[in-house]
């Protein structure tokens, strides 16, 4: 059995487990929301506007209406709207990339006070700069997280304890 996660550990893994759920095909993004008390209020990854399957992922289409960039929604407007809290006041926002301008405001304006990043691999682009002075100018606490464990495995069959147990089939009763 493996040693327990630690809390941010935890909360960084999570992201990268919700950013997994996303279609988009360069660039998996996922976002976890957590109060003072360390529970989780909200989760999201980035995909397309739910009920269309219409949207292309493409970036680089000459047609700027033909690529992702007008139309996904990102990871962290995503745990913003699925959050259950009345609200996220005093929060703190985990990403697994840091955000850009237009989650920044959205950070700013629900109150949330710390952001915790893994990758920065845009900080050259003039958005992720937009988000920094934002931070700064905002009092926004912003900080990069490596897990202490970066690789952990998931393995649903570990809470069989017995690894040499045949794993029950959905039919198999107790007697
Ligand atoms: O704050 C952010 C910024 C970006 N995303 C998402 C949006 C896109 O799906 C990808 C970025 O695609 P690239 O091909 O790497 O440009 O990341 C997000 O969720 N949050
Ligand atoms: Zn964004």
């Amino acid at each position: 059995m493996s040693e327990p996660l630690e809390t941010e550990d935890f909360f960084m893994h999570l992201c990268s487990l919700a950013a997994k759920r996303s279609n988009d095909p360069v660039t998996r993004v996922g976002s976890v929301i957590v109060n003072e008390d360390n529970i989780i209020v909200g989760v999201g990854h980035n995909e397309m506007p739910k009920n269309s399957n219409k949207f292309s992922w493409e970036k680089d289409n000459p047609n700027p209406l033909e690529n992702k960039g007008p139309y996904v929604c990102h990871a962290e407007l995503n745990a913003i709207v699925n959050k259950n809290a009345a609200n996220l006041k005093n929060c703190r926002i985990y990403v697994s990339m840091f955000p850009c301008n237009e989650c920044a405001k959205l950070i700013i304006q629900l109150g949330i006070t710390e952001v915790i990043y893994y990758s920065d691999k845009r900080a050259n682009k003039d958005y992720t700069k937009a988000s920094k002075r934002m931070f700064r100018e905002t009092g926004v606490k912003v900080r990069q997280f490596s897990p202490k464990n970066e690789k952990i495995s998931i393995d649903c069959d570990e809470i069989n304890g017995d690894k040499s147990r045949k794993r029950r089939r959905p039919d198999e009763s107790d007697s």
